[in-house]
């Protein structure tokens, strides 16, 4: 992940800036926002001028972006901006390419692949049961940026493998520098923050089809997709507190709507795990389908209805999750404020170094 907790030095922060200006493919104007603003973060530090007027789009959208970072500091910032900048140059090289409409464009270990009216975004990473990496995060916000303009109807998340996500990878926290703790948690907030928002804003059907069991971040985006198909093998799991964390992905305020409050607590405070037709009773899950027959069912429903209008299908997305949208968005801020500190404090250390260290499996 090319070093994604260590520092960034001034000279690291040069090169990127140089990169920048070498991109083949214009990155588009959500990334340029950001690439602004954690340059500003970085140099100057957090935003320090006026709220411009509503009516001074470019400019109140730049002064947004900026503000957003909050009291990131200018060292987080500058991390940011190189992985950033790192993970562009290797899309615009062809290593993450999104894929072209009949293409198939691979990134390490996030797959995606266009056609039939699918774009499909595959979690590759079996042999660590698709556990995500910080690199993961980044190619699967790319993989959805560029799915939501592509001229697919539709849009998949699955895992290959028998799994289809384990969650973070816990070894994501090993590579913290001593002393610097704070930083990589105020840095990963960030990244966990914009991961989340591209699955709010994601501008079309968005459907997960859950090939195995399902950990962590994986259980709770679920409730930001459209439609859920699961085999009958699948579980969900999300053992925060077993980890010293709290919930993510939107879920402390989606899963109680959906589930009711307490269905919820037992999911997300104690851990419970459902199996696939718990979580189909408790809304989480669509519909389950026989593992034997899971991938053709599934794949031959999805094609159905990758035939309808796109633009149709589109615009009713938009209007089921647009009355929701701004409170979700607020959810994620305060979710990701409350894993930072969760990311520093003993708890979650112990119980991420007893994983580690191979004395604990959940
Ligand atoms: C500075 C911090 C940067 C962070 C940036 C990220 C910001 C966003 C964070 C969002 C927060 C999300 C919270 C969560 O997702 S919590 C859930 C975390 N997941 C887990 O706790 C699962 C841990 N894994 C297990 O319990 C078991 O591995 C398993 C999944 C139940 C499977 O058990 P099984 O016996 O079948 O198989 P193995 O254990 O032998 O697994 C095969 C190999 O895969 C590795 N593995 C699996 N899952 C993970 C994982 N989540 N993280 C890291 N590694 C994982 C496992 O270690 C084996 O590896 P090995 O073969 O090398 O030993």
């Amino acid at each position: 992940v090319g070093g994604p907790a260590m520092r960034a030095s001034q000279e690291d922060f040069a090169n990127a800036m140089s990169q920048v200006k070498l991109l083949k493919k214009d990155p588009g104007n959500e990334v340029k926002l950001k690439l602004y603003a954690l340059y500003k973060q970085a140099t100057e530090g957090p935003c320090n001028v006026p709220k411009p007027g509503v009516l001074d789009f470019v400019v109140k959208a730049k002064w947004d972006a900026w503000n957003a970072l909050g009291g990131l500091s200018k060292e987080a910032a500058r991390r940011s901006y190189v992985d950033l900048v790192s993970s562009l140059s290797a899309s615009s090289s062809g290593r993450a390419t999104p894929a072209a409409d009949g293409k198939r464009a691979d990134s390490d270990h996030v797959l995606v692949t266009s056609e039939d009216g699918i774009t499909a975004i595959t979690l590759n990473r079996p042999t660590k049961k698709n556990a995500l990496n910080t690199q993961m995060y980044h190619d699967i916000m790319l993989a959805l940026k560029a799915a939501g303009k592509d001229s697919s109807t539709i849009t998949v998340l699955t895992g290959s493998g028998d799994y289809y996500c384990s969650g973070n990878d816990l070894s994501n926290f090993k590579d913290v520098p001593s002393g610097r703790p704070e930083e990589s948690a105020q840095r990963s907030a960030v990244l966990l923050r914009d991961f989340v928002d591209c699955f709010i804003d994601f501008p079309k059907p968005l459907i997960a089809v859950v090939n195995g069991p399902a950990i962590g971040i994986s259980v709770t985006l679920l409730g930001l997709f459209d439609a859920v198909y699961a085999t009958d093998r699948a579980t969900f799991h999300t053992p925060f507190s077993h980890l010293g964390q709290s919930p993510e992905g939107c879920s402390s305020y989606v899963f109680p709507k959906m589930m009711g409050p307490s269905k919820a607590a037992e999911m997300l405070i104690f851990g419970k795990k459902l199996t696939a037709q718990e979580a189909f009773a408790q809304g989480l899950v669509t519909e389950v389908f026989p593992d034997s027959t899971f991938q053709k069912e599934v794949w031959a429903r999805l094609k159905a209805y990758a035939k309808l209008p796109p633009n149709s299908v589109r615009i009713s997305k938009q209007l089921l999750r647009s009355q929701e949208k701004e409170r979700l968005h607020a959810v994620n801020a305060e979710e990701s404020r409350a894993l930072q500190e969760r990311w520093v404090s003993a708890e979650c250390h112990d119980a991420i170094a007893a994983f580690l260290s191979r004395k604990a499996k959940l």
